[in-house]
């Protein structure tokens, strides 16, 4: 049967070697997929307008080569579809949850031969007032905010740690905000100084923190700490350390599919969406459960 693969290719993020890569893709997908289309994208939403047409061409198979910000968006344009295109991707952020999460490999060539060899698996995905999608994490409070203003070339120069970096100036501040979390399970409303809600294992580039989430599980696995200075980050450090966040005495933890989000009223609190700006709140949130199939190198 005829088979047709899209390739969307982020120049600015594959530097000047994106063209090298195109030539190797083709020639990885060539025997499987009888029609290869490869587009570039110029700015924000090509991505997903690219990955949409696809879902709606009824493709078998989107490529996305770029940072976490391209697979996002690409993930934006085939969500919405019941049935959507398995989803490859080369890794060329400086952070990569998502292929970090699905043992992708961060050497692009080897993730390019991956696109043909690699396990079909399902990932959950998260769904923000019914039309913003996300694949790793979900951020509120002044921390969350800081962290989509960190400068793109702090990232490149120095990876994960230009986010502790970012982090570390809110500590100085140990600011909190009332919040409600409304879940099938329960409710649970307290003061916090930042929200991560998470669907991977991998955080900003560090896989420990998170641990115990199980991607497909069908839950968004919810962090709330109440409190983020110095004295606090020095005694929740081990429990990142080994990847027991939710253990610490700081950190409220939740396990749910679905969960609506509310602050006090003229409270404004954004929220951070796999490291771009989300909505303020209100926020509902549900989890589309293995929704999306991956190409990943995990058993
Ligand atoms: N041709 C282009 N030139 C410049 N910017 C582009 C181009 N095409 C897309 N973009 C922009 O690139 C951004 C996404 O970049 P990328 O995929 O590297 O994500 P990222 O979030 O910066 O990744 P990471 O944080 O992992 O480095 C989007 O904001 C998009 O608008």
């Amino acid at each position: 049967m005829k088979k047709s693969a899209l390739v969307i290719i982020n120049p600015s993020s594959g530097k000047e070697q994106a063209t090298e890569y195109e030539e190797q893709i083709r020639e990885t997908l060539q025997d499987t997929y009888s029609e290869i289309t490869v587009k570039y994208t110029e700015g924000e939403g090509d991505a997903t307008r690219f990955a949409k047409e696809a879902a709606e061409n009824n493709y078998d198979f989107v490529v996305s080569l770029g940072g976490d910000g391209t697979v996002n968006e690409t993930v934006n344009g085939l969500a919405p579809f019941n049935n959507p295109p398995k989803l490859g991707i080369i890794p060329m952020g400086t952070v990569n949850d998502l292929a970090r999460s699905l043992n992708i490999p961060m050497k692009p060539v080897d993730a390019i031969k991956l696109l043909v060899s690699g396990t079909e698996t399902k990932i959950d995905i998260g769904m923000a007032n019914d039309d913003i999608y996300f694949t790793n994490i979900l951020g509120i409070g002044s921390a969350a905010k800081a962290i989509h203003h960190v400068d793109s070339a702090e990232k490149s120069k120095i990876g994960p740690i230009a986010y502790l970096k970012a982090i570390g100036k809110e500590i100085m501040d140990d600011h909190t905000f009332p919040i409600k979390f409304e879940m099938e399970e329960d409710i649970w409303e307290g003061d916090v100084s930042v929200v991560l809600i998470s669907l991977i294992d991998s955080l900003g580039g560090i896989k420990t923190i998170v641990n115990e989430v199980e991607n497909g599980d069908g839950n968004f696995h919810i962090f709330a700490v109440k409190h983020l200075n110095l004295t606090e980050l020095a005694k929740m450090t081990p429990s990142i350390v080994m990847g027991k966040l939710k253990e610490s005495e700081n950190v409220q933890y939740f396990k749910t599919g679905q969960v609506n989000i509310t602050t006090s009223a003229g409270e404004t609190q954004e929220s951070d969406i796999d490291g771009e700006q989300g909505p303020n709140l209100p926020l509902d949130l549900k989890v589309l459960q293995q929704h999306i199939t991956i190409i990943s190198n995990k058993s």
